[in-house]
């Protein structure tokens, strides 16, 4: 019932359209039983009647009426039906699309941590299928069954004026129908739950697969992931044809009833006739009227199958519509400030579900510094950085940048005073220059170029065939791994934020490529903190400070020549990265 409550909130501005969809079709409907009244009078008068042929003649203008009265209520209903169908479509297709929009903004809005839990196939499967399917009920069930109910009960209204007797013998029937409905919709119920969960599986492979295309070509690993995909499709399919075929365990009951209504009809209202009590007519009524009553019964496993389909999908869409982000941005309107960028992590430990991976890490960098940090793989530089956009909040302590808990801050204006550039790269499918301005689409041409100049990425971007014009694909498809990084890059520059993150932003670039890139950062013309996890002595040695991360602790801290001095962690990987190589970075210092 709260969905249903949800659905109808969300019906607001076509609430008055849906309601006059439904008014039409019981008004459509009811008129279902004018023509078989018509058809009883005809009977009754002109054909069956002691005075039949008498009427015949002398009433000829009234069987014209009655006749043109059919074909008009006639076209009557097929002008009510068109009309009714187009205020379901508009209403329908009009929450459809502002339902659409909605979802789409609440995923935008979701944190990390939303898309930690939920897979991309099945949110792709609630934006499509889903949605659609709610649109079809609202559209096509619901009317279904409004009119099915309205024929049902205008038969039966019907008939009862006509004659209540024959009327109850063939309502004897129903008591058993509902039972047998009642139980296959308990039996189904619980398989379309599970029919929707496969289906978001088959979704998800199906996305994973493609997306992970370049991989499985590259493991040989086709055969396997179509067996994967072969699986996740049986799963479906084997779910699909229970739930169909669970039917036809009832089916045989419910259309023996259905039939049962014409059997009970043909006796009591032929012994009806045969006792005067009832007319010809009245029996050519009921008979012509019956479909009203078995039909419904009839349709019932159809009408509860896609019911129990559209609660299925609708609980999934409001799962999203209800969904709350931990991390909340307020969209209130400040006025964004810049901020000097100073930043400072106070005693912070954070933890994912699966345990804690910073622990209470303290430091401060003051507004213009350059900071590198390092260490071993897994040891938690990027979830580090992650806190400072907020993309995670700490689990203890606190995160301040400009001396003020990024909690507190406004996330537009905090995220909107960053630029960064992430571990994994990802471009849209777009010209490499709208990539490099996706953060400020004014950006003028002559800038664009010149932070891909300062990120080493105009030579080959020229070399290009349209150059700055050339569309990437998906995810940067057509680049190569360095290229790609040094377009995020100079998408990460041209925004001039005073805050720049760089996680391993250098690993795919050549030595040289490094140095120029860089020789730009130093050299940026507008002030700005730096924060660059790297894993390559010559970049960090360019810092003002190296923070060394172990096992989610900050283990060492200092200028390249004091960590050298260390004799620690740093030292080892400087000596591990030079032997052999005999080359010395000594930037700050001296060895
Ligand atoms: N979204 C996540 N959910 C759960 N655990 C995560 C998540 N992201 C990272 N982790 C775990 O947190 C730990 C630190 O990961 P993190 O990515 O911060 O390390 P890193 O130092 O940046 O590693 P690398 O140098 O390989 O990029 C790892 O043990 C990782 O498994």
């Amino acid at each position: 019932m709260f969905e249903l409550k949800w659905l109808w909130q969300n019906l607001k501005g076509d609430r008055a359209r849906y309601i006059l969809a439904l008014s039409l079709s019981v008004v459509g409907s009811s008129l279902t039983i004018v023509n078989p009244y018509i058809g009883q009078r005809i009977v009754d008068t002109f054909i069956a009647g002691d005075n039949a042929m008498q009427n015949l003649t002398d009433e000829r203008g009234l069987l014209i009426m009655l006749c043109l009265g059919m074909i008009g209520f006639s076209l009557l209903r097929t002008g009510l039906a068109y009309l009714t169908t187009m205020q379901y479509e508009r209403s329908s297709q009009n929450m459809l699309y502002r339902i659409r929009i909605y979802l789409y903004n609440k995923i935008q809005g979701q944190d990390m941590q939303y898309y930690d839990h939920n897979r991309t196939g099945d949110l792709m499967t609630k934006m499509t299928g889903d949605l659609d399917m709610v649109r079809h009920s609202m559209a096509w069930i619901i009317k279904m069954i409004i009119e099915s109910l309205t024929i049902f009960i205008a038969a039966v209204i019907y008939f009862f004026t006509i004659d209540a007797e024959l009327t109850l013998w063939l309502l004897i029937l129903s008591p058993p129908i509902f039972i047998v409905a009642y139980i296959f919709a308990k039996r189904v119920k619980p398989m379309y739950i599970d029919l929707r969960e496969r289906l978001s599986q088959l979704n998800t492979t199906t996305q994973e697969n493609i997306a992970g295309n370049r991989v499985i070509k590259a493991f040989a690993r086709e055969e396997y992931e179509i067996e994967k995909f072969a699986d996740k499709n049986i799963n479906y399919s084997k779910a699909n044809k229970k739930a169909a075929l669970v039917w036809l365990d009832y089916f045989p009951f419910l259309e023996s009833f259905a039939q049962g209504f014409n059997v009970i009809l043909m006796l009591a209202g032929g012994l009806f006739v045969m006792n005067g009590r009832i007319t010809f007519g009245e029996y050519a009524a009921f008979s012509s009227l019956i479909w009203a009553v078995s039909n419904p019964m009839r349709n019932i496993g159809i009408i509860i199958n896609d019911i129990q389909r559209f609660f299925a999908s609708l609980s999934k869409i409001v799962d999203i519509y209800y969904a709350k982000p931990y991390i909340v941005n307020e969209h209130n309107p400040v006025e964004k400030r810049r901020f000097e960028g100073r930043i400072e992590f106070d005693h912070v430990s954070f933890k994912y579900d699966n345990g804690k991976v910073l622990d209470d890490i303290s430091f401060k960098i003051e507004s213009g510094e350059t900071i590198a940090i390092m260490g071993s793989t897994g040891s938690g530089k990027t979830s580090l950085i992650n806190l400072i956009p907020r993309f995670y909040d700490v689990s203890e302590g606190c995160v301040l940048v400009d001396g003020i808990d990024v909690r507190k801050l406004e996330l537009d204006e905090l995220r909107g005073n960053i630029g960064i550039a992430t571990q994994d790269v990802l471009l849209f499918s777009d010209t490499i220059d709208g990539n490099i301005a996706f953060g400020d689409p004014d950006l003028p041409e002559e800038d664009t170029i010149e932070y891909a100049r300062l990120a080493a990425a105009h030579d080959f971007i020229i070399k290009m065939p349209e150059g700055y014009d050339t569309i990437v694909g998906e995810r940067g498809v057509g680049l190569s791994g360095g290229q790609k990084q040094r377009i995020a890059l100079a998408r990460a520059l041209a925004v001039r934020r005073p805050i720049l993150i760089l996680d391993d932003t250098t690993s795919a670039v050549d030595l040289e490529t490094e140095e120029h890139i860089q020789k730009s950062l130093r050299e940026l013309d507008y002030p700005c903190t730096k924060i660059i996890i790297a894993q390559r002595v010559s970049t960090t040695a360019e810092a003002d400070r190296i923070l060394i991360l172990d096992n989610g602790r900050l283990i060492e801290e200092g200028t390249h020549a004091e960590l050298l001095a260390k004799r620690g962690y740093y030292y080892d990987v400087f000596m591990l990265q030079n032997e052999g190589i005999g080359r010395k970075v000594t930037t700050h210092g001296k060895e």
